[in-house]
């Protein structure tokens, strides 16, 4: 948990500095600073911006670096500086270090904003991080093997874009390449898929909190990116000629993807077309004058910009309990050795803290109150903006000793 928060030079925060407690409220006008202040702190979890890649666009106008630091409840010390010529330090404990992912570890993150309201209808990335932010902070060695798959994938795909007929050297190489992209491979797709199964029954414990009228319609389910029947080195081999006209490799981990389905046997809202548009597989029609049939396409074009906010929500909120769940497996593993792929923490895991950006777009009354009392039910710290301080009695029914900020024109002040 953050104790305290400095921010210098980020977007109009031009010093910030805070003492945050469980549950923190900022409260201001548009453009006052509320969405940079959260920012922030993603910034030094995950060593970039949700909001630009580029550091000019978030270092202050005229400065030359954004700072942040936090002191976190158990005395540690993070910083990260990003600087305009693109360099960025990062610190732990006064102590400089170079892998952003131990500054992810000491401090997780889990955002909600409105720009993931867009992550059922979008290309796959984001949905694919989302099962990755999970096994990152779930499976030691997920992130070397991710980080090594990255490394090839790059050097094959700058040679599929450079050449469209490769010398036997060139082919040679990517042959080796891609014999290491399949072992990678099939280590990533092992920890994913593993990781998602965990997942699903905590998704539908959410999906029960907070959507309950489709606790029984919403599922998921996960495409490894490539077919997991046999190496991704055969399926490479067989395509080479598709991806030497492409310029980049078609499949793969990168791929990958979660889908949420929904799914109906709603007879009376339907008809016979609705059923043949929906479905996929024909197979999977029943006989409309026999049974119901079973309705089944992409839960985002079946359901509104609130439903699918408090869905991508209970898609983030979900994955808190597993992960906390997994720390006390963990331990009670670790203690009997028995854990075939072992955790990276033999001490307890950071609790992620829950960023959650213009809570109240979207939603009306009923859906704020439960998606604070299912926060509020979370062992994490959780910051949250809010355009008016409407939110605030309900804030104190949930928290003992909420904190509440007010920004004007980013300038932070305790309410
Ligand atoms: N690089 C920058 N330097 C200085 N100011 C910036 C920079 N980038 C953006 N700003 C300004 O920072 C302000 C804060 O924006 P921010 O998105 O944090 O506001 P917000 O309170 O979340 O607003 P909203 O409620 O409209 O989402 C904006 O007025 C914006 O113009």
């Amino acid at each position: 948990m953050i104790e305290r928060l400095q921010i210098s030079h980020l977007r109009n925060l031009t010093q910030v500095n805070l003492q945050s407690a469980a549950c923190n409220v900022i409260i201001g006008a548009n453009g006052s600073g509320k969405t940079s202040l959260l920012e922030a702190i993603f910034l030094l979890s995950r060593g970039k911006s949700f909001r630009h890649h580029q550091p000019k666009r978030y270092i202050q106008h005229h400065q030359n670096a954004a700072t942040v630091h936090a002191r976190l409840n158990d005395s540690s010390t993070l910083a990260i500086q990003k600087q305009a010529n693109a360099t960025t330090v990062l610190r732990l404990n006064q102590t400089t270090v170079y892998n952003q992912s131990i500054l992810t570890e000491q401090l997780p993150t889990l955002l909600i904003d409105p720009s993931t309201m867009d992550m059922l209808e979008q290309g796959s990335a984001s949905r694919r991080q989302l099962l990755d932010w999970l096994v990152f902070h779930m499976k030691q060695g997920f992130h070397p093997q991710w980080v090594a798959y990255q490394r090839l994938l790059k050097q094959r795909n700058s040679l599929l874009k450079k050449s469209r007929h490769l010398t036997q050297v060139q082919l040679a190489e990517l042959k080796s390449w891609d014999k290491g992209l399949s072992n990678h491979a099939a280590l990533i797709h092992h920890y994913r898929e593993r990781i998602f199964t965990e997942w699903q029954p905590y998704f539908a414990e959410s999906i029960a909190q907070l959507l309950p009228a489709y606790a029984e319609k919403l599922s998921l389910s996960y495409n490894a990116g490539y077919d997991t029947s046999m190496a991704l080195e055969v399926q490479l081999n067989e395509r080479l000629e598709q991806d030497l006209q492409l310029g980049y490799t078609r499949i793969g981990n990168h791929r990958a993807d979660i889908h949420v389905h929904w799914r109906s046997s709603d007879v009376a809202q339907t008809t016979n077309d609705d059923v043949k548009d929906v479905n996929s597989n024909p197979a999977s029609n029943t006989d409309l004058n026999t049974k119901l049939p079973i309705l089944k396409e992409q839960a985002a074009n079946v359901l509104s910009r609130g439903e699918k906010k408090l869905l991508i929500t209970a898609l983030r909120l979900s994955q808190l309990p597993l992960l906390l769940n997994d720390e006390k497996t963990t331990f009670a593993i670790g203690k009997d050795g028995n854990s075939d792929v072992p955790n990276r923490h033999t001490k307890s895991r950071a609790t992620p803290v829950v960023l959650l950006d213009d809570i109240t777009a979207e939603l009306d009354d009923r859906a704020i109150d439960i998606l604070l009392s299912t926060l509020a039910q979370l062992p994490c710290q959780v910051f949250m903006t809010s355009l008016t301080d409407g939110i605030l009695p309900l804030v104190h029914r949930y928290w003992s000793d909420p904190k509440m900020f007010h920004v004007k024109q980013g300038s932070v002040t305790l309410l």
